[in-house]
This record gives structure tokens, sequence and C-alpha cells, in this order.
């Protein structure tokens, strides 16, 4: 068994994809977990995939760790129960958003500094666009941020626990405050879900021969939009204040953008949408690459391979006896033609020998 920073037990309390992944990758490392959901299926699902033992309210239990991994609208109340319940135990809770239940949890008149201290709001920026805990993975939160956010009153041995929770688990640890997580993740996780949710809400009436075109591009950009509804109104109302200014930039731009197209003729209209299209080029290219390494572009390499089993294997099977990483990997089928092209990223230093490996071995290269 690997070793951990925790010792145990840990009490999962909300028991669908985030809480039974927390499950699942402590279980895997060794350690004693418990879960409870108020959804007996939830709770069922979660121990038969093997994320832990369904807790029997009542019965006693000192957890070192509480995990509380509900909806955000009910975080806050469960906190505040858990940190009541479970007198000498870290409770961390892991919902997207951190000021609101923070607020909350300490507006609460039972809530002493004593219960607070021994409260860290965190963030594990990592996800599926499906819910439940049969989506659940223990391997989610590999190599992914895990935001920790210790407010003033935290106690020293609490945070460390709560970090240790990240690190057992093979995330990042990042550390910053309510505030500064809020406006973070309102500008890199909730507008981009609202941009995705509006972008696919305009297919709604389009021709069915106009959606056998699409390509990449579209299915890029509308991927997260297939999220849990349930999940994202609680998650967008409780960071409104944050989203709602990054919300206005862009309809400020968006209003210019159909000035600009409503003459596209006028005198500096394409020094303006060049103008547009540079500065995304330039946001773009601020996005971090894997595991938070600094922007790296990668070389492509496409193979047209045979539309039937097997053969992305195959492919890849190949590129690894060449000892050659596959640092990204994406499967396209053209539509009415029995192939499929295979887009292999790889570091540009790579790429004309990966070429020449897989043009010996028989694989048809595109590019
Ligand atoms: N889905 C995602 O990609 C991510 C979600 N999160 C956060 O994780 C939390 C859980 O989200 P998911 O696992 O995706 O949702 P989910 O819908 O898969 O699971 C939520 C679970 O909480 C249970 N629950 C409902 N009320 C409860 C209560 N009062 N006490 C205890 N459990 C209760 C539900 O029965 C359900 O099993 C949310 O706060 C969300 O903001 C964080 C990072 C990523
Ligand atoms: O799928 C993705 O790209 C995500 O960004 C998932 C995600 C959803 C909600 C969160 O609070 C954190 C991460």
């Amino acid at each position: 068994m690997p070793t951990t920073h925790l010792a145990g037990p840990i009490l999962v309390i909300g028991t669908g994809l985030l809480g039974t992944s927390v499950g699942l990758g402590l279980s895997q490392r060794g350690l004693n977990v418990w879960l409870i959901d108020p959804s007996p299926s939830a709770q069922t699902v979660a121990q038969d995939i093997g994320a832990g033992t369904i807790h029997v309210p009542g019965r006693p239990l000192a957890p070192e760790l509480v995990v509380v991994a509900a909806p955000p609208d009910v975080t806050a109340a469960v906190v505040t129960q858990a940190l009541l319940e479970y007198p000498m135990s870290t409770v961390v809770d892991i919902a997207s958003v951190k000021g609101s239940i923070l607020e909350a949890v300490r507006a609460d008149a039972r809530i002493t500094d004593e219960h607070l201290a021994r409260y860290v709001g965190t963030h594990p920026m990592a996800g599926r666009e499906r819910s439940g805990p049969a989506s659940a993975r223990g391997e989610l939160f590999t190599s992914m941020p895990w935001v920790i956010c210790a407010h003033a009153g935290s106690r020293g041995d609490s945070v460390k626990t709560a970090e240790a929770l990240a690190i057992d688990l093979g995330a990042t640890v990042s550390r910053m405050n309510a505030q500064d997580h809020d406006s973070s993740v309102a500008l890199i996780s909730h507008f981009p879900q609202v941009a995705s949710s509006l972008i696919a809400s305009r297919l709604l009436n389009a021709p069915g021969h106009s959606l056998a075109l699409a390509g990449n591009g579209l299915r890029d950009t509308t991927r997260i939009a297939a999220s849990d509804p349930k999940l994202w109104i609680q998650i967008l109302s409780h960071n409104a204040g944050a989203l709602v200014p990054i919300l206005r930039g862009m309809r400020e731009d968006l209003d210019r953008l159909v000035a600009t197209l409503s003459d596209p003729t006028a005198s500096g209209a394409l020094l303006d949408l060049a103008q547009l299209m540079g500065e995304g080029n330039a946001g773009q290219a601020r996005i971090p690459g894997k595991h938070g390494a600094p922007p790296q572009a990668f070389a492509l390499v496409t193979i047209v391979v045979k539309d039937k089993p097997g053969q992305v294997a195959k492919l890849l099977a190949d590129i690894g006896d060449a000892g050659i990483n596959v640092e990204d990997l994406r499967v396209e089928h053209s539509a009415g033609h029995q192939v499929g092209l295979v887009d292999v990223s790889v570091i540009p230093g790579r790429r004309e020998e990966l070429i020449t490996v897989l043009s010996a071995l028989g694989w048809k290269v595109a590019q």
C-alpha cells in the first residue's frame, strides 16, 4: 500500500461524483473511509464500487477528517452539523464556491471560534460533466490543482490535514483566500460554463443539415454545456457577485463586435477584428500546460486509422514502443467514411521521428 499523510478514519458526507471519487482514492490508498448520503442508492452504489463503508448514524465514530461533498446549497449546513457532531475532527468541504459557505458557517449562532478553527474550505479543480457515484474515479484528482482556502481563524493542524487530503489523492495544492478563489474560478470555470451554455443554446433550433457539419470547434466550445443544471444553478447563484463584472466586460466586447460587423467595410473595422482575434490568441496562450507547466506548443501528427476495433490501441502501442510520449490525443471520425483521424500531440523535437517510425510501420500519416 502507498504511504499516506492522512491516518484516517475519514468520513465522506455526500457520495455523489466528487464524494465517491474521494472515497475511492483514499480507500485505494488503504485508508479507512466511512460514507453517508441522504440518498440510499447513492450511498449503496458508493459502497458497492469500493469507496468505503456506509456509516450508520448514531454509531460512535471519531474521524480524523470529515469531507463534506454535498451540493453547494446545503454545504454550509452540513459543515456546521459536522463541526458540532465531531468535536475532534477537521471538517473540509469541496464545493465549487467558498466565500458564501464560510460566511454562512460563521454566521450560525451555534458556531464558536473553536468550531470554526477546525473548518477549512477547499476546492479540487477536477470534475466531470456527469454527476452521481457511478461516474466517480479514484484517479480524478491526479495532478489537478486543489485549492485550500484557510481563513484567518483556521488551526494550523487542520490546514495540514486538509492539504494531506489533496496530496494523498495526488493533487497539487494551491493556497488562496476565499475571495481570491471565488474571483479566480468565476473567470476560469464559471464564465466558461456560461459561455458554453450560451453557445449550445443557440443550436436548439438549428437545422439538422447544419449540425451535421459540426467539427471539433463546436465540440470543444460546448463540451461543458452538458453539465448538470441542478449543480450549476447553485454554483452560479453563489458566485454571482464575482461573475457579473466578467459578463459585463464580455457584453461590452460583444457590443463592439456587433457594431464592427454591422459595417465591416468601415474604416478601422478590420483592424478591430484583428485586435479581437489577437487578444484571443494572447489570452489562450496564457493557459498553463499539462500539470501546471508553462504553456507549451506541442507538435501535432495526424494519422488516418481504419474505423475498426483495436486500431487506436495498436497505434498507441507503436508510439509507446518508439519511446515517444503522447502529450494529448484526439480522435475524429469523418462522416460517411470508414476511417478515423487520430491527432497525436508530441513535443516538437520528436515530431519528425514519430512520422518516420509510424510511416515505416505502415501507418498512413496525414501531416
Ligand atoms: N461536478 C464537478 O465537476 C465538481 C463538483 N464540485 C463540488 O462538489 C460537490 C458535489 O458535487 P457532485 O459530486 O458533482 O454532485 P453529485 O450530484 O454527483 O453529488 C451530490 C451528492 O450529495 C448528496 N446530498 C444532497 N443533499 C445532501 C445533504 N444535505 N447532506 C449530504 N449529502 C447530500 C446527494 O444525494 C448526492 O449524492 C458540489 O458542492 C460541487 O460544487 C467540485 C469540483 C468539481
Ligand atoms: O470539466 C471541466 O473542464 C471542469 O472544469 C470541471 C469542474 C467543474 C466544476 C468545478 O467546480 C471544478 C471543475
